[in-house]
């Protein structure tokens, strides 16, 4: 094979197989550069020693630990390490048994932290990420978002990540599922990050919220504090606290979501102030299904009407001319509430607000109980009034009263746009899958996505299921005279 020079440019000389036909196209070829070969043994010496030390930091503690006992077995022979090894195991034993949550969350939590960043996250990182479209190429480079750190929790992982400059969350929100699949996880929320440029992301591995909670015990008179009644549980398994004092709530859900168990944990979380005089509930139940159970317990410790030709509206009107009374008397007086026997704190429960605001037939009855509602809910808060409305279809023309409930519970709904109109705008982007969640009563019934003060991101809960039995329980609790089956 013969070869010809050509020229590309000043002092770039190429060379190219010689044509033997003369009318064939020329062909041209890129400049050759010719590294000299030590210059390339230097670049890859280099880059080795760099990669090393990267890997040595990064796993200063695993590397420590192994050149130690190395250096040890050098030393001593090989019983020493094998002697220190076990004098550890019996040491992180002794904390295991002796304080299993500090164990857990200064050794287990950590280990199983780096085990993954290692094993699951930082080894799937860079073709997950190209795959679901997170990278970038600019001049033949490839820019990957940088993965900070791993926190593992008992149900899910946390994952502090470096975003490309000039990247949004909501690039990652909308691959959130094949990050998912790709890390195997059961689904990922994006979440603020600690700075700017920065967002945590959190892979769920298993629902902790798939088993039902069972009833709580009645707390103790003492431990009932109003603005945090537990009802249930977070995902992260803390105690699920809802706020009554200086709020009122709303529940929303599909039929079958378990409104009933958030209505009855929290009543059974108020029980002792209602025997203490404290708290009253005042229960209107148009469906007369959910609360009818405990209508004697309602009707000793509070209010109860389920009659559709206007006690249910008279019983809020009633509600409504109280607060009023006790507006008056409070004014300039005292600006925070304090439940006395004079005054006790006054939960209005409505089980179905939209038979009252819009299925209800009779017009008139519908705008006296949409006013009541609406005067209870602007002005209640500061007085010791909280509504709790359960509703089961969140859509706007039904219940136009929704943004008088600032603590809001969407739990099981039927369609995606509705979690943005129960909690707000966005917040489905933000993790509120509310549409999927299961309707398999077991698995879905009593979950949702609630907002915490604390919390800018929806938070996901369960109420306790309080089962037909307990409902009986609390009603001979709360009238011991009537024997237990006085509950209907
Ligand atoms: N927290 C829960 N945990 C487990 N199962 C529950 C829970 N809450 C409810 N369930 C189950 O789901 C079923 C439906 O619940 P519930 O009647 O409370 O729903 P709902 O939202 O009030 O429905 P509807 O609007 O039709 O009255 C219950 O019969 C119960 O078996």
């Amino acid at each position: 094979m013969s070869w010809e020079f050509r020229k590309l440019g000043p002092g770039e000389n190429v060379a190219v197989e010689a044509q033997k036909d003369p009318f064939a196209a020329p062909k041209w070829a890129p400049p050759v550069w010719h590294m000299p070969e030590g210059l390339v043994l230097l670049v890859n010496v280099v880059r080795v020693l760099v990669r090393t030390v990267v890997f040595l930091v990064r796993n200063i503690v695993p590397v420590s630990a192994a050149a130690g006992l190395g250096w040890l077995g050098y030393r001593f022979g090989w019983v020493t390490p094998v002697l220190v090894l076990a004098l550890v195991g019996v040491v992180l034993g002794t904390w295991a048994v002796a304080d299993r949550p500090s164990f857990v969350r200064y050794a287990v939590r950590p280990a199983r932290a780096r085990w993954r960043l290692v094993r699951v996250y930082r080894r799937d990182w860079q073709p997950v990420l190209v795959t679901a479209g997170l990278t970038k190429t600019h001049k033949g480079r490839e820019y990957l978002p940088t993965l900070v750190r791993v926190r593992c929790g008992p149900t899910s992982d946390r994952v502090l990540v470096r975003m490309l400059k000039g990247q949004a969350p909501d690039a990652w929100e909308k691959v959130a599922a094949n990050l998912a699949h790709g890390f195997g996880a059961q689904l990922v929320r994006v979440r603020e990050g600690d700075r700017p440029g920065r967002i945590w992301l959190e892979f769920v591995r298993r629902d902790a919220l798939a088993v039902p909670i069972p009833a709580l015990p009645v707390p103790d008179p003492a431990d009932v504090d109003l603005s945090g009644v537990v009802v249930g549980r977070q995902e992260d398994g803390a105690p699920w606290r809802l706020r009554l004092s200086g709020t009122h709530v709303l529940v929303a859900g599909a039929t079958g979501a378990g409104k009933g168990s958030v209505i009855w944990s929290t009543v059974r979380a108020l029980l002792p102030l209602m025997l203490a005089g404290l708290v009253e509930v005042w229960a209107v139940d148009p469906k007369r299904m959910e609360l009818s159970f405990g209508r004697s317990l309602f009707e000793r410790y509070g209010r109860y009407s389920d009659d559709p030709k206007g006690g249910m509206v008279e019983l809020l009107e009633t509600a409504a001319e109280d607060m009023n009374a006790r507006a008056e008397q409070f004014a300039g007086v005292t600006r925070s509430f304090t439940p006395t026997h004079e005054h006790p704190f006054r939960v209005v429960i409505v089980d179905e607000l939209a038979f009252l605001t819009a299925y209800c037939p009779e017009r008139d009855l519908r705008k006296r109980a949409e006013q009541a509602i609406g005067v209870l809910t602007s002005q209640g808060r500061s007085v010791g009034y909280c509504v709790i409305g359960a509703q089961q279809d969140a859509r706007k023309e039904v219940n136009n009263l929704r943004n008088l409930f600032p603590t809001r519970i969407a739990l099981r709904l039927d369609e995606d746009d509705q979690v943005d109109m129960v909690l707000g705008q966005g917040a489905r982007d933000r993790g509120a899958l509310a549409d999927q969640i299961s309707p398999i009563p077991e698995i879905g019934a009593g979950v949702g996505f609630v907002r915490l003060e604390t919390v800018p991101d929806p938070v996901r809960v369960r109420a306790a299921f309080v089962s037909d039995d307990d409902i009986r329980a609390m009603v001979a609790l709360g009238l011991p005279e009537s024997g237990t089956g006085a509950a209907a």
